[in-house]
C-alpha cells in the first residue's frame, strides 16, 4: 500500500522525536556514569587515606571502616553496570528505535491507538510510550494479526479490538530507508530481504520478521514442557533464543539468566548462538552439553568416551572386530526396553538386602542392625538409596560421637599418668592415633554397610542379560573406560538413587536439537529439571546419530506430564531457496511437503568424478569463484572427521580455510571444512558436500545425515561424488 507524502512527513517527525528524547535520555545516563565513576574513584582515594595507616591497636575499628568502603564500592559498580547497559541500549536504538507500527482501535475506545514497536521499551518525561518492546503484550499483535479483529492478553484480561493498521520500517544509521504497509503477513518484502543476504557471522536476532507460528512458541506460558517439532531451517533455535529474551523480559523481577539454561549440540554450536542474546538487549543464559553434564557428573573415577568419537567409531569403524557387537550395545542401550530394565534394577537394588550389622564400639551397642534396617526401610523409605545412606551414615557417626569422645579422653588421661610426656600437643596425637586405631574397624563397617558404587550397582544390572551385551560390557567396563553409551545409564542410575546435585535455580531448560537426544536422556533431564518449564526444539529428520535418538516423540510422551505439555508442529522453513529446500526434502522417504519462503536460486549441482582429487580440485575452484561473487561463508560438508582431515590437508596451503573436527573448536567464519555431524544447527552461504557417493552414504542409516548435511545451505548446493553416487539421492536425480 502507497503511502502518501503527508504521512511520510508525519513519520519522519516521530522519527526526529524519538531520535531527540533517546540522545536526551543517552546523555543523561551518561552523565550518571560519569558521576559514579567520580564517585567510585573518590571512595578508593579515602578508603586509602582512611586505612593507610594501618595500627594493631585499632585493627577491628578498620575492618569496619574497611568493610564500609566495600559495601559502598560494590554498590557504586552495580550502578555504574546499569548505566552502561541502559548506555548501550540508547546506542542501539538511536541505530534503528523501531521497526514496526500497529494502529488498534480497542473496543469501547473512541479512536485507535498507534504503537511503535522496537528493541525496548523508550517512555517520554511524562511516562508515555513511545515505543514499545516487541516482548510487550500489545507487541504481540503484529507478530499474530492482520488487518482486521485482533487482540491480545495482558494482566488484565484479553482486550479485543480491530487493527487498522500495520506498518514496517527499515532504519538504518538513524534514518529511515524504507517503509510500507503489510496487509498480509510479515512475510514478503522485508523477510525477503533478509534470507536473500549472505551469512558472514554468528547467527543474527530476527526480531523484526518473527512470524505468527513462531511467536506461538516464543510467548507460549500455556504449558510447563513445549515439545517443537520443525523442518529444518523452521527456525527453532531462533525460536528458542527469543523465547528466553520473551522470559526474561515477561518475568524480568523473577528471574535473571542465571535461572536459564540452554542444553545445545556442541561447544561450536554454542559459540555460534551467542550473539543472538546480547543483539536483543539481554545477558547470555548458561549453555551446557548433555555430555559436558554429564562428564562432569560421573567425575574423574572413569576415562570417558566423547560423544563425537562415538559418532566417528559409528561412521568408521565397520572393519574393526567389534563393531557389530558395539552397535548392538548401542541400540539396546538406547532402546526403551532397557530403560525398563534400568528402572526394575533400581528398584531390586533398593529393596535388595544389605546385609546390616550391629554397631558396636568397645562392648557398647551404639545402633542396632533392627534399628538400621527400619531407618532404611521404614523412617528414610522417602529418600533414594544414597541419600538414605548418606542419612544413615550421619545418624550412626552422631551416635558414636559421644562414646568416641569419653574414649579419646580416657587414653589422653592415661597417656599423661604414664609420666613418659611433657608436651601436652604430643599427648593429643598419640591420643588421636590411638582412638583412630580402636575406631577403625567402627567405621569400616560404617563404609560397608552405607557404601554407593556406582560402578558395581551398573555391573550387577548386566548379571542376568544376554551374553553379547553382558560380557561385552562387563569387559570395557574392567578396563575403566566408559563407552558413551554406558554413561548415559550410569548418570540415569546416579539420579535415580539420588546422587545429583541440587538444580532448583534453574527454572527453565530449553533444549535444541532434541532429536539427538535418548528417551534415557529426557528421563534424566526430568529428573534433574522436573521442577522447571522445559522447551524442547527438535527435527525427527536430522536425527545424526541412527542409534542413539529419541526415535518418535511419543516415546517421551510418558515423562512429561500430559496436560502440561504440549507437542507444537512448525511448518515452514526459511534457511534455504526453494530449490534447496525441494532438493533436500526429496532425500527423505516421507511424502515431500515442502512449505517454504519462496526465494528462488540455483538449481542444486551434482556432479560425479572419477577420484577423490578431482573432487578436491573442484572444490578448490568452486571457493575461489564463490567468495568471487561475494559469499562469505562456504561449508565443505564431509561424512567423518577422517575424511574432513584429508580435504582439509589439501586446501590448507591453497586458500584460506579452517577445519571444525573437534565439539569444542571455537566457531569462525569464512571457509571451513566441517563433518556433518557437527555442522548440525549451523548454516553456510554454499555448501559443498563432500563425496556423496554409495560408500559414504550408502545405507538407510545415512539418509538423515544427508538430509542434515544438505539442508546447512542458504543460496547454493554442491553435491559432488566418486564412484556412483549415493542411492539416498536417487529419486532426485530420476526426477
Ligand atoms: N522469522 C524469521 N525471519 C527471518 N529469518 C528467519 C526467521 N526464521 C528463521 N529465520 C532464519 O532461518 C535460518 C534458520 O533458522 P534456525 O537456525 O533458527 O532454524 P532451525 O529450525 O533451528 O534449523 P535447523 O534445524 O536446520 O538447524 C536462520 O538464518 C534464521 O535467521
Amino acid at each position: 500500500m502507497n503511502i502518501n507524502d503527508f504521512e511520510w512527513k508525519t513519520e519522519d517527525q516521530w522519527l526526529e522525536l524519538v531520535l531527540k528524547e533517546t540522545q536526551r535520555q543517552l546523555e543523561e545516563e551518561l552523565d550518571y556514569k560519569d558521576r559514579f565513576k567520580n564517585d567510585a574513584l573518590e571512595t578508593q582515594r579515602e578508603m586509602w587515606e582512611e586505612l593507610g595507616s594501618v595500627s594493631i591497636t585499632n585493627g577491628l575499628e578498620q575492618i569496619v571502616s574497611f568493610m564500609g568502603f566495600v559495601d559502598r564500592m560494590k554498590y557504586q559498580k552495580r550502578n555504574h553496570e546499569v548505566t552502561r547497559t541502559l548506555q548501550e541500549k540508547y546506542e542501539r536504538m538511536l541505530k534503528a528505535p523501531y521497526f514496526g507500527r500497529i494502529d488498534f482501535h480497542e473496543n469501547g475506545e473512541e479512536k485507535a491507538e498507534k504503537y511503535y514497536i522496537g528493541m525496548s521499551n523508550l517512555m517520554n518525561e511524562d511516562y508515555d510510550f513511545l515505543i514499545y518492546d516487541w516482548r510487550a503484550p500489545v507487541s504481540s499483535m503484529f507478530y499474530d494479526y492482520e488487518i482486521g479483529k485482533a487482540g491480545y492478553q495482558c494482566a488484565e484480561g484479553t482486550i479485543e479490538g480491530d487493527l487498522t493498521l500495520k506498518r514496517q520500517y527499515k532504519i538504518n544509521e538513524g534514518k529511515m530507508e524504507y517503509m510500507f504497509d503489510s496487509n498480509l503477513k510479515i512475510d514478503d518484502e522485508m523477510l525477503q530481504e533478509i534470507l536473500g543476504k549472505g551469512t558472514d557471522s554468528k547467527m543474527k536476532a530476527i526480531v523484526t520478521t518473527i512470524q505468527r507460528e513462531q511467536n506461538r512458541v516464543i510467548r507460549n506460558e500455556e504449558y510447563k514442557n513445549l515439545i517443537v517439532q520443525g523442518p529444518a531451517g523452521s527456525g527453532k533455535t531462533s525460536i528458542a533464543l527469543h523465547r528466553i529474551a520473551y522470559l526474561l523480559y515477561k518475568h524480568r523481577d523473577k528471574i535473571t539468566p542465571k535461572n536459564i539454561v540452554i542444553f545445545s549440540p556442541n561447544q561450536i554450536f554454542n559459540d555460534y548462538i551467542s550473539n543472538v542474546l546480547p543483539q536483543l538487549g539481554e545477558d547470555n543464559m548458561l549453555q551446557s552439553t548433555f555430555k559436558e553434564y554429564m562428564h562432569k557428573a560421573l567425575g574423574n573415577r572413569f576415562i570417558k568416551e566423547d560423544y563425537y568419537d562415538m559418532m566417528e567409531f559409528i561412521f568408521t569403524g565397520k572393519k574393526s572386530f567389534d563393531y557389530k557387537i558395539r552397535i548392538k550395545n548401542i541400540k539396546y542401550k538406547s532402546s526403551l526396553e532397557f530403560i525398563d530394565v534400568l528402572k526394575r534394577h533400581v528398584e531390586k537394588t533398593e529393596k535388595a538386602d544389605r546385609n546390616f550389622k550391629d554397631i558396636i564400639f568397645r562392648d557398647n551397642l551404639i545402633v542396632s542392625s533392627k534399628e538400621i534396617e527400619e531407618l532404611y526401610y521404614k523412617d528414610y523409605i522417602r529418600f533414594p538409596l544414597k541419600r538414605r545412606l548418606d542419612k544413615i551414615r550421619e545418624r550412626i557417626l552422631f551416635l558414636l560421637k559421644p562414646y568416641e569422645e569419653e574414649r579419646k579422653n580416657e587414653i589422653y588421661e592415661n597417656l599423661w599418668d604414664t609420666g613418659s610426656f611433657v608436651d601436652e600437643m604430643e599427648v593429643k596425637e598419640k591420643a588421636a592415633a590411638l582412638i583412630t586405631e580402636e575406631t577403625k574397624y567402627v567405621y569400616e563397617e560404617i563404609r560397608r554397610i552405607t557404601k554407593f558404587d556406582l560402578l558395581d550397582i551398573y555391573k550387577k544390572l548386566f548379571k542376568k542379560l544376554e551374553p553379547e551385551i553382558k560380557n561385552y560390557t562387563l569387559r570395557k567396563l574392567q578396563s575403566n573406560f566408559l563407552n558413551y553409551e554406558d554413561q548415559v545409564p550410569m548418570l540415569y542410575l546416579k539420579g535415580a538413587f539420588g546422587d545429583f546435585p541440587k538444580t532448583t535455580e534453574i527454572k527453565y531448560v530449553i533444549i535444541d536439537e532434541a532429536q539427538d537426544h535418548t528417551p534415557l536422556q529426557y528421563e534424566i533431564f526430568y529428573q534433574l529439571f522436573g521442577h522447571a518449564n522445559i522447551t524442547m526444539l527438535g527435527d525427527l529428520n536430522q536425527s545424526i546419530n541412527p542409534y542413539m535418538n529419541v526415535g518418535n516423540y511419543n516415546n517421551i510422551a510418558h515423562i512429561f506430564p500430559q496436560d502440561n505439555t504440549c507437542i507444537i508442529n512448525l511448518t515452514k522453513s526459511y534457511r534455504s531457496t526453494m530449490e534447496i529446500t525441494e532438493f533436500s526434502r526429496r532425500i527423505l522417504d516421507d511424502e515431500v511437503n515442502a512449505q517454504y519462503v519462496e526465494r528462488s536460486g540455483e538449481k542444486p549441482i551434482v556432479l560425479g568424478y572419477s577420484q577423490e582429487n578431482s573432487i578436491n580440485e573442484r572444490v578448490l575452484k568452486d571457493i575461489e569463484m564463490y567468495k568471487e561473487k561475494g559469499y562469505k561463508s562456504i561449508g565443505i560438508i564431509t561424512r567423518t572427521v577422517k575424511e574432513a582431515d584429508g580435504v582439509y590437508s589439501f586446501l590448507k596451503d591453497k586458500t584460506e580455510v579452517k577445519a571444525l573436527t573437534k565439539e569444542d573448536d571455537e566457531y569462525v567464519n569464512g571457509t571451513l571444512v566441517i563433518p556433518a555431524y557437527l555442522a548440525k544447527g549451523l548454516e553456510f552461504d554454499v555448501v559443498v558436500v563432500y563425496n556423496a557417493g554409495n560408500v559414504n552414504y550408502s545405507s538407510e542409516e545415512d539418509r538423515l545425515l544427508l538430509y542434515t548435511a544438505c539442508t546447512r545451505a542458504l543460496h547454493i548446493l554442491n553435491v559432488y561424488y566418486t564412484g556412483c553416487l549415493t542411492p539416498l539421492m536417487e529419486r532426485i536425480i530420476q526426477d
